[in-house]
């Protein structure tokens, strides 16, 4: 479906700077949270001005063109002109084209956002054709207390461990056929969450856990992400390429060993090779220059250490950060090499829809800049409760069943800890 062809409303957007924001996530709604953060910044929304919905192949090229065309009617006021101020959406994207989960950008009716000591407060009105705003101004959200604590677990779902071994064993027989050289095959838990649980609990216990990942949920989807997909700013851009992991050392030793061994493992090396060239091959048309470093780095999460690789460069044609989205998905680092034969392996070898695990999850501004990661360590939530969380790895020839079920198993611990 495309929005292209309906009438978007005009958005009267407003953005005031504030004294100060102490915590955002007592600000959200406890059931349908809009959140974007890192470090104890970023923004948080409340209501929904307008949202759009996409599917389908096209899901990112009709989005480009929809947002160009409501930035273009929006009557911004916006005195920071930081990143996140002004008019902002939260968006999520379903990972494949055949998803039956919608893609979706939404514009909140206010944003509260903090970030480098700036605090600030953007509202945001849709008014009809003939200039009337479309709903009554919603109120100021105020810090209300967590509800209750609640645990619940997460259980293997469509793909048991048995199975997942059993197709990771499947696909290196296709890489040695020589068919591809790299496919991210994921597993599913699921669970239900009570109708009394405050949502905002999870999202503390992501947030706290990993400072230094993107906390984020938008339309039921939450996590916490290692990994930036693209990021604008201004006319720069820059990324950060995951692959390669391996779990933490039980004490210092064990950990640095763990680290050392992961940074010159040939098969970790050779996944992380394939994730770079993916996103230096999408990203090169559309940048000046673009630096990566020679040798990844090695990431240390509370979880695990990830093999990683910056990269930033200088935009060379004006491109938004939902041009680089969609020139960049899939990457390598959650498809595979080369990416059309790993993603119809994934179609064939994963019997569920992999929704918006995997696909881009972040925030776009008016004039296009933006910060977007893949959707990864979360889980999706349906209206009715259900949970489902992903976690996936990445198969290459050397790769051993057992293990990558570890992996995911360890990729899964954000997620399963927050919930129980
Ligand atoms: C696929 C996932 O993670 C991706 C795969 C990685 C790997 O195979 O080493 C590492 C980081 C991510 O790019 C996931 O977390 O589900």
């Amino acid at each position: 479906m495309s929005e292209t062809s309906r009438t978007l409303p005009r958005l009267v957007v407003e953005t005031t700077r504030v004294d100060d924001i102490r915590l955002l996530v007592p600000l959200l709604d406890s059931r349908h949270p809009l959140l974007w953060m890192r470090k104890g910044e970023g923004m948080a929304g409340a209501g929904e001005a307008l949202r759009l919905e996409f599917s389908g192949e096209n899901r990112f090229v009709d989005a480009c063109e929809t947002w160009r065309e409501v930035a273009r009617l929006a009557r911004v006021t916006d005195p920071l002109q930081a990143p996140g101020t002004g008019l902002v959406a939260f968006g999520a994207f379903a990972f494949s084209a055949t998803s039956g989960l919608i893609s979706t950008l939404i514009v909140p009716e206010i944003v509260i956002g903090k970030r480098a000591g700036v605090y600030w407060i953007t509202r945001i009105t849709a008014l009809s054709e003939s200039g009337v705003p479309l709903a009554p101004p919603l109120p100021m959200p105020a810090a209300r207390p967590l509800g209750a604590e609640y645990r619940l677990s997460l259980l293997p779902g469509q793909v048991k461990p048995d199975d997942y071994r059993a197709s990771v064993e499947a696909a290196v027989s296709r890489i040695a056929a020589g068919e591809l050289n790299k496919v991210v095959l994921a597993r599913d838990l699921v669970g239900h969450l009570p109708a009394e649980a405050d949502l905002r609990r999870t999202l503390t216990d992501l947030a706290l856990g990993y400072p230094d990942c993107w906390t984020f949920a938008v339309d039921g989807l939450i996590g916490s992400s290692p990994e930036t997909l693209v990021r604008v700013d201004h006319g720069t851009v820059s990324a950060r390429v995951l692959a390669g992991t391996i779990s933490r050392g039980r004490d210092a030793e064990a950990d640095h060993d763990a680290a050392i061994s992961l940074a010159t493992s040939s098969k970790d090396l050779d996944e992380h090779r394939f994730a770079v060239a993916s996103v230096v091959q999408s990203l090169q048309p559309h940048t000046r220059t673009l630096i990566t470093s020679e040798i990844p780095f090695t990431l240390k999460l509370p979880n695990l250490w990830h093999l990683a690789s910056d990269a930033e460069g200088i935009l060379s044609d004006g491109s938004t950060s939902l041009d680089l989205i969609a020139a960049l998905h899939p990457t390598a680092a959650v498809a595979g090499a080369p990416t059309a034969t790993a993603l119809a392996v994934i179609d064939e070898l994963e019997p569920f829809d992999r929704g918006r695990y995997a696909g881009p999850v972040g925030w776009v501004g008016a004039d296009g800049d933006g910060e977007w990661a893949v959707a990864l360590r979360c889980a999706q939530i349906a209206e009715n409760g259900d949970i489902t969380a992903y976690a996936g790895a990445g198969i290459v020839a050397e790769s051993d069943p057992e293990r990558e079920l570890i992996e995911t198993k360890m990729k899964f611990r954000p997620i399963v800890e927050a919930f129980g």
